[in-house]
């Protein structure tokens, strides 16, 4: 996937999220979207990923070589956001069942395998809502990471994990990017140390503006 972004903007009200942001985003590369709380950065994922519309600007998508329209972006997309809901009345096995219909698994994993590549076997029928905030984080990184999607947002990736959780998360991370375009808003280095770029959210007239 490939995202090209013209002279973007964002407005909430009166105040610009950002502004004049002019980036192409290249597939096959991880970038992070960095700045403090507040800053815009779950603002630009969303924007990008064609969920909020922007104030001014234009985002061109396209995925080998053919232009992709924004209603279709949904369909290549993995996200995994804090803001993000699980539905927590199903158990792990019929969560991993009704997800896969939409958004399905890369060749080559099953629902079956990526229960146990998430270290959840003994969770398989245990409803969602009752998992801990860091077992459900883990589900959550695991549907995005190991989706078929050209694109995967990850937005604060290891938000409740613990140093297992974020070690767990660094090794699957580096597994599944390859060939996709990623972007990562975080503020935590060892979330996006595999990144080759990086942008600030602040560069693009966020604090100017206000
Ligand atoms: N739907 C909305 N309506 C009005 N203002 C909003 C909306 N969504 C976000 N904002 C505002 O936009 C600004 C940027 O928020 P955003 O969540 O994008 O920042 P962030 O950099 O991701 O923050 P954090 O690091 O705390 O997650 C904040 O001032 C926030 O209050």
């Amino acid at each position: 996937m490939r995202i090209e972004a013209t002279k973007l903007g964002k407005r909430f009200h009166r105040e610009w999220i950002f502004r004049g942001l002019n980036h192409t985003f290249h597939p096959g590369t991880a970038t992070a979207v960095l700045g403090p709380n507040g800053s815009g950065k779950s603002t630009l994922l969303n924007t990008l990923s064609g969920q909020i519309l922007p104030t001014e600007g234009s985002l061109v998508y396209s995925f080998q070589g053919q232009p992709v329209a924004v209603e279709d972006v949904p369909r290549r997309l993995a996200y995994c956001a804090p803001y993000l809901e699980l539905i927590e009345e199903l158990t792990l096995s019929e969560l991993l069942h009704f997800h896969t219909r939409f958004k399905p698994l890369r060749p080559g994993i099953t629902p079956a395998q990526l229960i146990e590549r998430m270290y959840l076997e003994k969770s398989r029928h245990k409803l969602v809502r009752d998992f801990s905030s860091g077992m459900k984080q883990r589900l959550k990184l695991g549907l995005a990471l190991y989706a078929d999607s050209p694109l995967l947002l990850l937005d604060e990736p290891t938000t409740n994990l613990d140093r297992a959780g974020v070690a767990w998360y660094q090794e699957h991370v580096q597994a599944t990017v390859a060939g996709r375009l990623v972007i990562v808003s975080s503020n935590v280095p060892e979330e996006y140390a595999f990144c080759q770029h990086q942008i600030s959210v602040t560069d693009f007239g966020a604090q100017a503006a206000r």
